[in-house]
């Protein structure tokens, strides 16, 4: 279920209600910047993610440089967006604060 491709109605819906995050152009996945302090509130943040995402077997796409985190979430296995992106994207949002 959390794991079934959204329409693209369900997906503007979605990111309507989330702060900062943009949809890709192809509309296949959603990206967002979060810029810290410094380096470690940076790998601070990925790391409470990265142990939230284990749980939910859900991880994301991301890179890190010096203060900032840039995450892409998609789902490989239904080759678009499903439920469980905005869900770790909401969580993203509530962890940066
Ligand atoms: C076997 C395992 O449950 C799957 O490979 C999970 C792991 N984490 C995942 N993360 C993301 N972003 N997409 C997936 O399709 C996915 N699949």
């Amino acid at each position: 279920m959390a794991r079934e491709k959204l329409s693209s109605e369900a997906v503007a819906e979605a990111l309507a209600g989330l702060d900062g995050w943009s949809l890709a152009k192809d509309g296949g996945s959603i990206a967002r910047s979060f810029t810290f302090s410094d380096f470690s509130e940076a790998f601070a943040f990925m790391t409470r993610v990265a142990l939230a995402a284990e749980k939910v077997d859900h991880h994301p796409d991301w890179s890190n440089v010096y203060n900032t985190v840039n995450v892409t979430l998609n789902t490989h296995d239904a080759g678009g967006l499903t439920a469980l992106d905005f869900e770790l994207a909401r969580m993203m949002n509530r962890y940066f604060g």
